[in-house]
């Protein structure tokens, strides 16, 4: 089964143009002030104008209000929701009320924190596995953190999941193979500075997926 891969924190056609062709199955955009990849809403719209058919595009929030979902959503002509710091309740009525396809960020450090996985069933389409972020950092994602992979051993998905947190062109393979993942997720390990991307390192990342 050939592995999927989101290119996240997307903000300019160049770098979009390079997580297309080198086969993305997601793109992200991400809608949350503070983040360096944060879009606004005109520019998330001529971004999600060049997204061809047979590639999703996934809106990246941190606990959303509704105004923020339906704007982005209109603007970003959004296939996918991806939901960190969102309660299991507020990610279920978010689902429910846009009805698109629904990822829950469960944030890891330990094995404890997998526990908050399962109460994600029924409520998500998927969990997307990130690493956790120190307490009062800016971000709770694409920060280039990584999380012991060696904790998702032998643990029982609950639902269809993604691995993200640190991956970059050089370890993403290893993560494959080592944790089994269907989906890799990535932002940092493919720029050059926060928010700015780079599209040698996206379709470097891209080609290590393929590869695989
Ligand atoms: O990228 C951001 O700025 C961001 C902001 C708020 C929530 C999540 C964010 N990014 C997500 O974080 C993970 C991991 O990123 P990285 O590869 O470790 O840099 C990824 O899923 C991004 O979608």
């Amino acid at each position: 089964m050939p592995v999927s891969a989101k290119i996240c924190g997307l903000s300019t056609p160049a770098t979009l143009d390079a997580a297309v062709a080198g086969g993305a199955s997601h793109v992200g955009f991400v809608f949350f002030a503070p983040s360096p990849r944060n879009v606004g809403l005109d520019l998330a719209a001529g971004l999600a104008a060049r997204v061809p058919a047979q590639v999703r595009r996934v809106g990246v929030f941190v606990d959303p209000d509704d105004a923020l979902l339906d704007a982005a959503v209109a603007a970003g002509r959004l296939e996918s929701i991806q939901l960190h710091k969102t309660a299991p309740e507020r990610v279920a009525a978010i689902r429910s009320r846009l009805r698109r396809d629904t990822w829950a960020a469960v944030a890891v450090k330990t094995r404890a924190d997998l526990d908050a996985a399962r109460s994600y069933a029924g409520a998500a389409d998927r969990i997307l596995y990130d690493a956790k972020t120190p307490p009062g950092a800016a971000l709770p994602g694409g920060m280039g953190l990584r999380f012991d992979w060696a904790l998702l051993d032998g643990f029982r998905h609950p639902l269809p999941w993604a691995l993200s947190g640190g991956l970059d062109p050089a370890n993403v393979a290893e993560a494959i193979a080592r944790t089994g993942a269907p989906l890799v997720d990535v932002s940092s390990g493919v720029e050059e500075a926060p928010g700015v991307k780079d599209p040698a390192r996206i379709g470097a990342f891209l080609g290590a997926v393929t590869r695989v």
